[in-house]
C-alpha cells in the first residue's frame, strides 16, 4: 500500500462541501506520495491549498515541508497555503523544516511570511504578530488603569505583574516584567555602551522608555551617564520608583507619561536609546521607530528595543524580527543581532503566569543610523 493509499477522507468535517474534501485529500495524497505533477494538477483543478485535515491539522505546506521539496512548497504557497497555520500541536510548517534541519524550505517559508506580513502592514489589516487584546496586556489604556504587583515569586525571581484576562476570559497573570530576562538587560546594556556622544568628552545621554522593574536603568546608571531620561506612565511604577528613590539618581529626569505624548513635537537628541513597553504591539514599535532619525544624536548613537513580539513560535519571531529590520532599514537604520541563550533561565520562569517568550535563544538587536541626521 502506497502512503498516499492510507489518506482517508475526514467525513466528519460535514461544514464542508463533499467536492471541496475530496480535492484537499487529492492534493494532500500527491503530497505524501511525492508526486509533483500529480500536487500540480490538483492544485490547477481547484484544490484548496488552505484547507487543513481536522486531525492532526496539517495543511498542504506542513505535507510539503515534510517531504522537503522547495518546488512543492512554492507549488502550494503559490496556490494559496497559509503560511502561518499551526496544526493540533501549535506546529507550522516552518517548525517542521526546522526540524528536519531544511534550512531553504524553512526561508521558503518564512519569506512568505514576510511578504505576507509586508502587505498586511500596508493593508494596516491583521496579522501574526499584531493580535487584537483588549485585556491590560494588550491595551494601554486598559494597563494603565490597572493595578500592578512587584513580588518575589517561589523562585526567589523578582516580577512586576497585572491581572489580564485569556481567551476563555479567565483571569490570568501576566508579567509586565520578569526577573528571568536580567541576562538579555545586562547583554543589551552592554552592546549599548559602545555608543559614544557626538563631542569627544561628553557623558553619554541615555533614554530609556518603560522603567518596568528598572534591571535596565540600573545598568545604564553604572554607565555614568550626563543624561538619564526614563519615560513611564504607569502610576504603580512611578510610585515604585518614587519610593525607591530613583529621581535623585545620577542624571535621571523622570518623564510621567506615554512616550507618545512625551516625546511629541520635542527637539532633544539621545546617545543610547532603549525601548520595551508593555501591551504595545508591532504599529506601536513601529510608529516609534519612525522618531528615531529625529531622536538619535548621530551615527555613533546606539538602538535596541525588546525583541519579544512573536517569541512563542520560531517561525512567527523570525518573521517579526526580519520585519522589524526591514523596517528600520527603511527608515535609514541599521541592525545587528546578536543571540543571547536564554533556556536556562527560561525554567522555572512562568508558575501561573502567561508565558510570552518561549524561544531558547533571543535576538538582541542592535541599530544606528547610517547617516548624520540633518539639521
Ligand atoms: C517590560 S517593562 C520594562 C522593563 C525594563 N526594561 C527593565 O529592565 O526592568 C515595560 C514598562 O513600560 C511601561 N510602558 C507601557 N506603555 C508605555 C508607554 N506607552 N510609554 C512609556 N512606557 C510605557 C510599563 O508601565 C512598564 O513599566
Amino acid at each position: 500500500m502506497s502512503a498516499a493509499d492510507e489518506l482517508v477522507l475526514d467525513t466528519a468535517d460535514d461544514a464542508l462541501p463533499a467536492e471541496l474534501l475530496e480535492s484537499a485529500a487529492s492534493l494532500h495524497s500527491a503530497l505524501l506520495a511525492h508526486d509533483l505533477d500529480a500536487v500540480k494538477a490538483a492544485l490547477a483543478d481547484g484544490a484548496p491549498a488552505w484547507y487543513q485535515s481536522p486531525d492532526p491539522g496539517w495543511g498542504a505546506l506542513h505535507y510539503a515541508a515534510e517531504w522537503g521539496s522547495e518546488e512543492a512548497v512554492r507549488a502550494v504557497l503559490d496556490g494559496g497555503a497559509v503560511w502561518n497555520a499551526v496544526d493540533k500541536l501549535g506546529n507550522t510548517a516552518g517548525d517542521i523544516a526546522i526540524s528536519r534541519n531544511d534550512a531553504s524550505t524553512y526561508e521558503l517559508i518564512r519569506d512568505a511570511g514576510l511578504r505576507s506580513e509586508l502587505l498586511l502592514n500596508l493593508l494596516a489589516s491583521h496579522s501574526a504578530i499584531k493580535v487584537e487584546d483588549p485585556t491590560p496586556a494588550g491595551d494601554l489604556e486598559s494597563f494603565l488603569a490597572s493595578r500592578l504587583v512587584y513580588r518575589q515569586d517561589a523562585s526567589g525571581q523578582e516580577v512586576c505583574a497585572v491581572t489580564a484576562q485569556d481567551a476563555d476570559g479567565r483571569d490570568i497573570e501576566v508579567g509586565v516584567m520578569m526577573g528571568w530576562e536580567r541576562r538579555i538587560m545586562e547583554e543589551t546594556a552592554r552592546l549599548l555602551s559602545a555608543a559614544e556622544p557626538p563631542e569627544e568628552g561628553d557623558g553619554l545621554r541615555v533614554l530609556n522608555v518603560g522603567f518596568g522593574l528598572g534591571i535596565i536603568d540600573t545598568l545604564f546608571q553604572s554607565l555614568s551617564p550626563s543624561k538619564h531620561t526614563i519615560i513611564e506612565p504607569h502610576p504603580d511604577v512611578l510610585a515604585h520608583m518614587d519610593s525607591t528613590g530613583w529621581g535623585s539618581k545620577r542624571g535621571v529626569d523622570i518623564r510621567r507619561g506615554k512616550w507618545q505624548d512625551v516625546l511629541k513635537g520635542g527637539e532633544e537628541r539621545w546617545d543610547v536609546i532603549y525601548f520595551d513597553t508593555f501591551s504595545e504591539d508591532y504599529d506601536d514599535l513601529r510608529e516609534f521607530f519612525a522618531l528615531l532619525p529625529s531622536i538619535l544624536s548621530g551615527p555613533k548613537a546606539r538602538f535596541s528595543f525588546f525583541n519579544g513580539l512573536g517569541a512563542t513560535n520560531a517561525l512567527f519571531y523570525d518573521v517579526a524580527t526580519h520585519l522589524a529590520e526591514l523596517h528600520l532599514s527603511q527608515l535609514g537604520l541599521s541592525t545587528q543581532w546578536d543571540d543571547v541563550y536564554v533556556a536556562q533561565d527560561l525554567e522555572d520562569a512562568w508558575e501561573d503566569s502567561r508565558q510570552y517568550f518561549t524561544m531558547e535563544w533571543y535576538k538582541l538587536p542592535v541599530c544606528w543610523l547610517r547617516r548624520a541626521p540633518e539639521g
